[in-house]
């Protein structure tokens, strides 16, 4: 489980995050919403261990990130907004390279059984010639090599085709159910976030999220 108490975070004289305290159990999808600038990426950053809280502090499975901060990454799945994948490389090269940095032993039969889970059947195809929809995939396999137990996705559908994301949305469904892994996951699409997630927690001082989301008869948690 992961649990997070009064975090907070500044740059400089700018309070970014306030007071932050929530969290998020085995086999949980939560959505976490807001406008431009009102912190995901930074909370997702600070949750995957690649930057530091101003203040509050945040444990995975009784485990402080403090003091526990090798056995924490081992844990996490972090996909940036960002593709990080060899272009000139195959999916099948790109996979193999991973999971040579990852601390799990897979073979190539279960890293391409990986891919095929996510329908993202190109095993020999370079990635340069994969539609965004593919890479994203491909983004989001490698995250999951090492089978973390807390997956953090930002905005890991902008941009592709409805098809893919729905593909994505649901093999992340299934992984949460049958795996009980938590997601935790950003999108600006909110019919995505509707469908996909258990909970979703609106960030930042704006409310249009909170009440288009109560507009829809959801109930949105305001951190
Ligand atoms: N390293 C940094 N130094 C200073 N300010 C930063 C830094 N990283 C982010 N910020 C600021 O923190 C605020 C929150 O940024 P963040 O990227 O977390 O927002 P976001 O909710 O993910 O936005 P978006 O929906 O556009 O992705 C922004 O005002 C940004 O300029």
């Amino acid at each position: 489980m992961l649990d997070v108490q009064a975090l907070s975070k500044v740059y400089g004289k700018k309070q970014i995050l306030k007071n932050l305290s929530f969290s998020v159990k085995p086999g949980e999808v939560i959505g976490l919403v807001g406008e431009n600038g009102a912190g995901k990426s930074t909370l997702l950053h600070i949750l995957a261990t690649l930057s530091k809280p101003t203040s509050g502090s945040v444990m995975l499975n009784d485990q402080p990130y403090q003091t526990s901060i090798k056995k924490i990454r081992k844990q996490i799945g972090f996909v940036s907004q960002d593709i990080a994948l060899w272009e000139e490389f195959t999916v099948k090269e790109n996979m193999i390279f991973f999971e040579k940095l990852s601390w799990n032993n897979k073979n190539n039969g279960e890293l391409k059984q990986l891919c095929n889970d996510m329908k993202l059947n190109k095993w020999n195809e370079t990635v340069k010639n994969l539609s965004g929809g593919m890479k994203h995939k491909l983004n989001i396999a490698v995250s999951l090599i090492h089978e973390p137990e807390l997956l953090l996705l930002d905005e890991p559908t902008a941009g592709i085709d409805l098809k893919s994301r729905k593909e994505i949305g649901s093999y992340l469904s299934n992984i949460a159910t049958v795996q009980s892994k938590s997601i935790i996951y950003t999108s600006h699409d909110m019919d995505e976030i509707m469908q996909l997630c258990d909970r979703i927690y609106c960030i930042g001082d704006d409310p249009f999220y909170f009440q288009l989301l109560q507009s829809y008869g959801k109930n949105p948690i305001s951190l």
